[in-house]
């Protein structure tokens, strides 16, 4: 699967801070039962290498690291199995080597300065990141407009209540957000309606 396909798998992404091992599997479980396959799992805990290995045994998930920001944390994503890598900048060490690893890789960008970054090294899926600090779904259409080629998931500040206008926005491929996998012991009856919930936004 390539990062195109993988953003197009599901309208949202969640975007997942694991504290504890154990909670991985049963969140995992509920977000794919509510239709979210593609998970990512930020490299912002110890918990997070060992959280993807166990989330990859979920039947359905697609399961990738998220605040990848070195060649040296790619490699530790890579080796616990990541399916995709997410990044929330784009630098060109951390660019060549996801591209060598051959690695679906979304890094983040900006700027259009980072976007031809992108592109010069082949790249044109983006994670437009901070999304809603960095201007929001203006800032999104003006930035994209000059690059027709490129597709965007903006992550940060993105909520049920206003993924329906970025979703609506054609180079919008899927947006990423934290809001379906609240923090701590996964409910799973409550993730899983926080999941279906965000299924149906496309
Ligand atoms: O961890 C990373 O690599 C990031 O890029 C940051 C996260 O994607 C956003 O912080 C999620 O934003 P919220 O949905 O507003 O909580």
């Amino acid at each position: 699967m390539n990062i195109d396909a993988i953003m197009r798998t599901a309208p949202v992404i969640p975007v997942i801070v694991i504290e504890d091992e154990a909670h991985a599997v049963p969140l995992a479980e509920a977000l794919v039962a509510g239709g979210l396959r593609v998970l990512e799992v930020t490299l912002r805990t110890p918990a997070a290498l060992g959280a993807i290995r166990a989330m990859k045994q979920v039947e359905g998930a697609i399961v990738g690291a998220g605040t990848v920001t070195n060649p040296r944390e790619l490699d530790a994503a890579l080796e616990a199995g990541s399916e995709f890598v997410v990044s929330p900048g784009l630098t060109e060490p951390l660019g060549k080597a996801a591209i060598a690893a051959g690695v679906p890789f979304l890094p983040g960008i900006a700027n259009a300065g980072d976007i031809m970054r992108g592109l010069d090294l082949g790249l044109d899926r983006f994670k437009f990141f901070p999304a809603m600090a960095a201007g929001g779904l203006p800032a999104l259409k003006a930035l994209a407009a000059p690059f027709g080629q490129c597709r965007f998931c903006p992550t940060g500040g993105i909520s049920l209540e206003n993924a329906p206008e970025w979703l609506a926005f054609d180079p919008v491929l899927c947006v990423g957000g934290s809001w379906v996998s609240p923090k701590g012991a996964p409910d799973k009856p409550v993730i899983e309606k926080l999941a279906r919930e965000a299924f149906g936004l496309r």
